[in-house]
């Protein structure tokens, strides 16, 4: 029987949501993970270090102390520099999320006008404290397979050059272009990829018919693009780290004429992950990307704990939906049996 040992990994974006659904599928990542970086877009967001305290304590209540949130504030136009660096010196918060208004699943809130995020973006250069972008520009005359590429040339790249020092993570990147551009960047620039866009391409969302349980914001690309992902995750370079982007919403808000976007892959990532490092030849290449790289921007140490997955001759099995108080929530099928299971 073939076992893979890997340091206990974290998850380097995260949706947990709240009240039911966070009840319901907290369990599903602390399963695995000893660590995450929780996704601030709740409704409404959390906005303020004070939020980010309550939340991580609603987190905590469910997960209990084995598993630890590592919270994040929902940059708007109103964000206060003052509290976003002291929620961090006072250990409540790890990063700020940057989302483009408008561009995801709640991100009204989120920013319009950039140059009035220049006071708490240079604060945060200051503090060492990362900016996480959701990367995608929002104009309509932009197609949506191109958002993330404009968003670079025109928001990303600018930013950084106008504020030195700021640390970045490109989040859940979908594109060759945005590979290239962290390849091309000093390491002050990471990118986290998704469990799913390492699986699928657009075809598996529009052939055959349409699967809103694909469907996720950066919407999945064209297979040259997802190559590129695949190629970039295992080759090793610490730049490239897990974000699963384990986005859940209960199936009926999935499986409707306006379905929302978000992929849930929490219950079976690590196994896809296995399958997928080991089809590329790959699979020593895991625990950077899954356990080491992330942990080294954050600057952060390694878990002392440790994961084992087992590979067997026979399908493992796991539930394809998760029942929650907030309704069913369907698990991403990769497409293909899994034969790695975790221990
Ligand atoms: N990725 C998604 O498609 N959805 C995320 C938001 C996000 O990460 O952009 C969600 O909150 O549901
Ligand atoms: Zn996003
Ligand atoms: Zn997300």
């Amino acid at each position: 029987m073939q076992t893979l040992t890997l340091p206990r990994p974290d998850d380097w974006h995260l949706h947990l949501r709240d009240g039911a659904m966070l009840t319901g599928i907290a369990a599903e990542t602390a399963r695995h993970f000893a660590r995450a970086i929780i996704m601030p877009n709740l409704v409404p967001p959390v906005v303020t270090g004070a939020e980010a305290q309550a939340y991580r304590d609603r987190i905590l209540a469910v997960t209990g102390s084995g598993f630890t949130p590592l919270m994040t504030l929902y940059l708007t136009e109103a964000t206060d520099p003052a509290d976003v660096v002291a929620a961090h010196r006072a250990g409540i918060i790890t990063a700020v999320k940057l989302y483009p208004a408008g561009a995801t699943t709640n991100s009204a809130s989120g920013v319009r006008d950039f140059d009035r995020v220049r006071g708490v973006l240079e604060a945060m250069a200051q503090a060492g404290i990362p900016l996480l972008t959701h990367g995608e520009v929002t104009d309509p005359e932009i197609d949506i397979f191109d958002r993330e590429a404009v968003f670079i040339d025109r928001v990303l790249d600018p930013i950084r050059r106008t504020t030195p020092g700021l640390r970045v993570v490109m989040e859940h990147i979908t594109t060759s272009d945005a590979v290239a551009y962290v390849q091309s960047q000093p390491d002050d620039l990471g990118a986290t990829i998704t469990t799913h866009h390492l699986v699928i391409n657009r075809n598996h969302i529009l052939v055959g018919g349409i699967k809103p349980h694909y469907y996720c914001l950066p919407v999945a690309k064209r297979e040259t693009h997802r190559q590129a992902l695949l190629a970039a995750a295992t080759s090793g370079d610490a730049r490239f780290f897990l974000g699963t982007d384990s986005a859940p919403h209960a199936d009926d808000a999935k499986e409707s004429a306006c379905g929302c976007a978000g992929c849930f892959t929490a219950t079976n990532t690590m196994s896809i992950l296995a399958q997928v490092f080991e089809a590329a030849g790959a699979l020593d290449k895991l625990e950077g990307f899954s356990s080491r790289n992330g942990p080294a921007f954050y600057r952060l140490p390694v878990n002392d704990a440790t994961l084992t997955l087992e590979k067997s001759d026979t399908p493992v099995s796991y539930p394809s939906k998760i029942d929650t108080g907030a309704g069913p929530v369907t698990v991403f099928d990769p497409g293909f049996p899994l034969y790695w299971r975790v221990l």
